[in-house]
């Protein structure tokens, strides 16, 4: 018997048609179905009805009192009865499960599962139980699709666990750590995510499989620390701390103190044989890009290269712009853009040049990344969204030097103590500070009905020669949608503001070349109003833009609302952010009144968590972090710190991988599940 053997021909019930079925829920082995677990329960236990509240869920015990009568009405139906329970009398409803009529008997036991109306005395039906109470309190709720049902799932995991296969499952954490923190076994503990006798054995479960999730992460994520400890030291920059310190008091403004901060906090590990591996955060708009440009100019007065990694060519270009003007005055230092769309000959020029050493700073998307791109001495590696990048390509771009110090630069406000535990291999530095003289930016919320009333006062803002951003709605995986809403936007708008206003449309299907072309004209003020799907979402940098319109703002998350708010707000100008939005869930509108309320991304970012929950803010795509299971990175923080503590123990642990005690541990690392968060 075999824990990966596929479902199909290895469970009880499951053919071809079936495992095609399982396989849409990603169930393809036995133990990927052990470890699809309910996402919740229903409680099946009994209450006393006296203490029932209304609309509280229960189950019912009690004597059948009355015959059940079943009436029709179109095609519906209503099966209803009354039942003693203790000394009451209380009505049962079903709804639409007249069948069950044969087995309500008059004077029989029966219990009943469902949601009390107190008003009524009346207990609404889900489920009818039998009543020698072989049910466990705990029903199992999975996600589920139109091809495989609840029951089916249930019958199936349950068949694999009767045939043996919690047996087989080998036991992942070492026995001393299962003993200190008192951890049931990996088996019971799966077992009892589908089937708990009761809460606390639930509970106890979940610790245990919390624990195991955060352990292995922890072990992976510490490991990058640790091969950069054999990898040989870093590199020691030794640059020109004058020619670094003129640059700084030469720059059109004054650096804010969380900027000086960081910045010795950077110089201070490039100086420093150790290898720098450090986090800056910095929310939206609070000046990274000269932070970057200092490093880079640094690391180039010691003849090191720099490369500035970037998701977009739109972004690239901007850098390139930004770091050649903050840059000018420094004449020996040469500057460079790769992208996908740089001519080839431009490109091989570049490549020969990045290979000779004659190019100081390359700024680039992907391409940067490719084979082909070798470097004279590569120093210093600086990756903006961080997020938007796997590993593995940071690792190739790493690679491409003599171990060059790496700089992460990100907006995405993670809370510090998370920060600092889910990205346990790296320092982290934030910019907790705005430049001076920003007015903060004025939200409002308005619905689609004012819309109008909006339209005129953003002719005033034209008027005075500021320039507006409008996104359009985001249609969940269409992209024809997308464009469509945003072509049709772009003519309302230019036909209700005919010859006041120019409008031009950016979207995710243009070429590079019209998108850069789009961007350019827009910041020189060629154009009035970008119209524009998300695209323009990260670091576009237009000072002159007040105004950010999003509409049907409740269909985007809190995250991505703030990041393109900062799009205005960038000078001195007072700057505000209209979302258009008549949301239909709670949830949307609490999203829309929380961006109204606070400017902070780290506020922001906290609430999101709290409403989104982690699996959402951090998934799998966006932050390189995993998708846990059973594990909350929030929820359960506290489990998390527990899990570092004892992995970075295993990391001292001289060639810990030979020990017999962590041979499974070491297994997951040679099958190469290490870089599963890629
Ligand atoms: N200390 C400062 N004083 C005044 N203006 C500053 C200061 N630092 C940066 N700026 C300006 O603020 C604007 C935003 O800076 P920058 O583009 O570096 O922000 P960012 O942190 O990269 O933001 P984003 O994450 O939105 O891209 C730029 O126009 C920049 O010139």
């Amino acid at each position: 018997m075999d824990i990966i053997a596929p479902v199909l021909h290895n469970v009880r019930g499951i053919g071809e048609k079936k495992s095609d079925a399982l396989a849409t829920l990603g169930i393809v082995t036995v133990q990927d179905l052990l470890f699809h677990f309910p996402f919740r329960y229903d409680d099946l236990s009994e209450k006393n009805l006296a203490e029932l509240l209304d609309g509280e869920k229960t189950t019912l015990k009690g004597i059948v009192a009355t015959e059940a009568v079943v009436s029709f009405y179109g095609k519906r139906n209503r099966l209803l009865f009354r039942m003693m329970v203790g000394d009451a009398v209380i009505a049962v409803t079903f709804f639409n499960q007249h069948y069950l009529k044969n087995r309500v008997q008059v004077g029989e036991e029966i219990a009943v599962y469902g949601k009390w109306d107190a008003n009524k005395q009346t207990i609404l039906g889900m489920k009818l139980l039998s009543s020698g109470g072989d049910e466990k309190e705990f029903s199992p709720i999975y996600h589920v699709n139109k091809s495989v049902k609840q029951n089916e799932l249930v019958k199936f995991i349950k068949s694999a666990i009767d045939t043996g296969y919690l047996s087989v499952l080998p036991e992942n954490l070492p026995l001393y750590l299962r003993e200190k923190y008192r951890l049931i076994d990996r088996s019971s503990a799966v077992r009892a995510m589908h089937f708990p006798e009761n809460e606390k054995e639930h509970t106890g479960a979940k610790r245990r499989l919390k624990f195991e999730e955060f352990f292995y992460f922890q072990m992976r994520i510490q490991a990058l620390r640790f091969q950069e400890k054999v990898m040989s030291q870093g590199q020691s920059v030794m640059y020109d701390e004058k020619c670094v310190r003129n640059f700084i008091e030469h720059l059109p403004f004054e650096l804010t103190n969380a900027q000086r901060r960081v910045t010795s906090e950077i110089l201070n590990d490039m100086k420093s044989t150790s290898h720098m591996l450090r986090l800056l955060q910095g929310d939206v708009g609070s000046g990274k890009t000269v932070i970057a440009a200092i490093a880079m100019l640094a690391a180039a007065t010691n003849n090191k290269q720099s490369a500035l990694m970037v998701p977009t060519e739109i972004l690239a270009t901007q850098h390139l712009e930004s770091l050649k003007s903050l840059l000018s005055e420094q004449k020996e230092v040469k500057i460079a853009l790769l992208t996908g769309s740089t001519k080839a000959k431009e490109r091989r020029e570049i490549l020969n040049e990045l290979a000779s050493g004659e190019i100081d700073i390359v700024v680039g998307t992907h391409a940067l990344i490719q084979e082909g791109v070798d470097f004279h001495d590569l120093g210093l590696v600086i990756t903006d969204e961080q997020h938007r990048f796997g590993v593995n390509q940071r690792k190739i771009l790493r690679e491409k030097g003599n171990n060059p110090d790496i700089l992460f630069m990100t907006a995405t406000p993670i809370p510090r103590t998370l920060a600092i535990t889910a990205f346990g291999e790296m320092d982290v530095s934030i910019i907790d500070e705005m430049p001076a003289g920003r007015i903060p930016i004025l939200t409002k919320w308005i619905k689609h009905e004012q819309l109008e009333t909006v339209l005129q006062w953003l002719n005033t803002e034209i008027v005075k020669g500021h320039q507006i951003y409008v996104i359009s709605p985001l249609i969940e995986e269409s992209e024809v949608m997308d464009l469509k809403n945003a072509t049709d936007l772009a003519e309302e708008l230019q036909s209700f503001f005919a010859d006041t206003a120019r409008v031009a449309l950016l979207h995710g299907r243009m070429k590079n070349e019209e998108k850069d072309d789009i961007m350019r004209r827009f910041k020189e003020r060629e154009m009035d109003i970008l119209v524009s799907t998300t695209v323009i979402e990260v670091g576009v940098n237009v000072p002159n833009a007040t105004v950010m319109m999003i509409m049907d703002a409740d269909r985007f998350g809190l995250a991505q609302l703030h990041q393109l708010r900062g799009r205005v707000g960038r000078g001195d100008l007072k700057s505000y952010c209209i979302l258009v939005a008549n949301p239909k869930s709670e949830d949307g509108k609490k999203r829309m009144k929380i961006m109204t309320e606070t400017n902070n991304g780290f506020v922001l970012s906290e609430k999101d968590l709290e409403l989104r929950g982690s699996g959402e803010v951090f998934g799998t795509k966006q932050s390189g972090l995993p998708n846990f299971l059973v594990a909350d990175m929030v929820a359960d923080f506290n489990i998390l710190e527990v899990a570092r503590e004892e992995a970075s123990r295993v990391w001292q642990v001289e060639n810990w991988w030979e020990k017999p005690q962590y041979k499974l541990l070491a297994d997951d690392w040679a099958n190469g599940r290490t870089q599963a968060f890629d």
